[in-house]
């Protein structure tokens, strides 16, 4: 933006806009700092937070198949000592599926496979041979099991928890198994599904080949879906915390490991339901911080103004060097700053030292005694300060017309006379630090300082038309032509330009005298008024 400023642009605005632009860009780094960091601790705490809940429901789901299995333990003892009396499994089976509420169906079976007891008895299996993989595998390892979730006899999707019945003499006879259904209610319902959070957060449980065990959504129980974890950081740690970038948008889980069944239970919120407060928040922070960004901006506007002020009165005076009593002007302005003050001096001392040195040169070469003006040495001393310091000007060559018939008509002394009176024209019509000589008989030359064509146009066409219309007595009314050129450091040599003017004078003389003409424009620059 300060590039595209134009150079004229002054040093209060550049300060002002310098505060603006610091206050926002303040503002904004605060408002995105305070995002960045309260976007991390969301994440961080909803994470932290769904591992300490699944970890908490596996441990809850852990208890319940520790519980479960010593119920069937005590079951198996019982059924030890009896096991071929149908009344006593029975009332087993009964009282394990009524009184724990643990399973949806428990059963005796004996070493065949040969339903013994069930309970409900509406299940109807009393005396069938069960030949689920359920049922086959605990007959196989004659150990207490969980199986992996599976097809029961009656077409449910269920999980198989069994204990072996031994007699006392260490013979193998059977076992006692309790299912719990996945797809109906059930005691894993009851621990898992009634505790979900009301805010986005919800839990699933796969077993060790990621088949859906429970979820919320009762379609995808029985359904095997993608990992959350690799199997390796699945075996390596018991819970952990991961940010998933699924396909209905990034979730933040948390996962915990059921010891006994090796079941992985999740808990998970979606990315966006947890960052959805952030842009309240901000709207928060924005209110709080805005009038405190305005008053600040007021104070640095107010500070950077009197800051700046005495620097910019000191400039737009630097720019006014030439005009009588800048010095004075440049006394009251108030630098109540070190470097202020340092500039302030620095230009009194600038200029007392330009004034000095012109008014120097005035005295110092000789003037031509008639007129009192600058002779030519004078003006080659000027010239080589004008080229010292690189100081541009304009320059105007004038010379009296048909000077000539003056001296014929009226003598010398006239004509002597009128050329002081010119030379005092000239003087009179030029500024504090515009150098005046007379550069030959009735040829005059003034520098002007920092002057462009135009401005030394102006003071041409003045001088021009001040002497053409005074009375010289005896003489009358007398006309001048003029040349104008100018001289810019770095481009051809003061003596060009001097050329330059003199070939516009001739040129005015050329074109009927009593004109103005500049170097390198052929038309006239002022009509001829006699
Ligand atoms: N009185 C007086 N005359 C001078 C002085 N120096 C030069 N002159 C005269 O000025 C006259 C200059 O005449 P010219 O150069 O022919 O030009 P002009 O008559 O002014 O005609 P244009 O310049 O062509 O308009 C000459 O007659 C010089 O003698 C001086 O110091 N005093």
């Amino acid at each position: 933006m300060l590039g595209r400023l134009r150079p004229k642009t002054d040093l209060r605005t550049l300060i002002a806009l310098l505060a603006i632009t610091s206050i926002v860009i303040t503002l904004a780094n605060t408002l995105y700092a305070t995002w960045r960091v309260q976007r991390m601790v969301l994440i961080e705490s909803t994470l932290a937070a769904n591992r300490a809940y699944a970890t908490k429901l596996a441990a809850t789901t852990e208890l319940f198949f520790q519980l479960a299995q010593s119920q069937l333990h005590y079951s198996a003892n019982q059924l030890g000592r009896d096991f071929d009396n149908p009344e006593v499994a029975q009332q087993e089976v009964n009282r394990l599926r009524e009184q724990t509420s643990s399973f949806n169906s428990v059963a005796v079976v004996d070493s065949n496979g040969v339903v013994k007891a069930i309970s409900p008895e509406s299940l109807m299996l009393k005396g069938m041979q069960l030949t689920s993989q359920a049922s086959r595998e605990a007959l196989a390892l004659r150990q207490p099991l969980v199986s992996k979730p599976t097809l029961s006899a009656a077409n449910n999707l269920i999980v198989f928890v069994s204990w072996p019945v031994w007699d006392r003499e260490g013979r193998y006879l059977g076992y006692v198994g309790g299912t719990i259904y996945l797809k109906k209610r059930s005691i894993l319902n009851a621990l898992l599904g009634d505790q979900f959070y009301r805010d986005g957060t919800h839990v699933f449980v796969l077993d060790r080949n990621n088949q859906v065990l429970y979820h919320q959504n009762s379609q995808l129980i029985g359904k095997r879906v993608p990992g959350i974890v690799s199997d390796r950081e699945r075996e390596e740690s018991t819970n952990g915390e991961v940010q998933l970038s699924e396909e209905g948008g990034p979730k933040l889980a948390g996962y915990a490991i059921v010891p006994t069944t090796g079941w992985m239970v999740v808990a998970l919120k979606p990315t966006d339901v947890t960052l959805a407060p952030l842009s309240g928040l901000l709207l928060q922070v924005l209110k709080n911080s805005v009038p405190f960004a305005v008053l600040t901006l007021l104070v640095a506007v107010i500070l950077a103004r009197l800051i700046a002020l005495p620097l910019w009165q000191l400039a737009r005076k630097a720019s006014q060097m030439d005009t009588q009593g800048v010095s004075v002007e440049i006394g009251v302005i108030r630098a109540w700053y070190f470097e202020a003050a340092q500039v302030k001096r620095a230009l009194l001392t600038g200029i007392g030292l330009v004034q000095d040195k012109i008014g120097r040169l005035k005295s110092e070469v000789q003037s031509d005694p008639l007129t009192g003006l600058l002779n030519r040495r004078g003006l080659s001393a000027v010239l080589d300060y004008f080229d010292t310091m690189q100081q541009p000007f304009a320059v105007l060559a004038l010379d009296i017309d048909h000077f000539k018939r003056v001296n014929d008509s009226f003598g010398h002394d006239v004509g002597d006379e009128v050329i002081k009176q010119v030379a005092g024209t000239l003087r009179h019509s030029a500024r504090q630090t515009d150098v005046v000589c007379r550069s030959g008989g009735e040829e005059f030359l003034m520098l002007l300082p920092a002057s462009s064509t135009e401005e030394a146009r102006v003071i041409a066409e003045r001088v021009r038309t001040s002497i053409a219309e005074s009375w010289i007595d005896p003489v009358g009314q007398i006309t001048l032509s003029v040349g104008i050129a100018s001289w810019q450091p770095g481009q051809h040599g003061q003596d060009h330009s001097l050329k330059q003017a003199d070939a516009a004078l001739y040129q005015a003389k050329s074109a009927g005298r009593n004109c103005v003409m500049i170097a390198g424009q052929d038309a006239l620059v002022s009509s001829i008024t006699r």
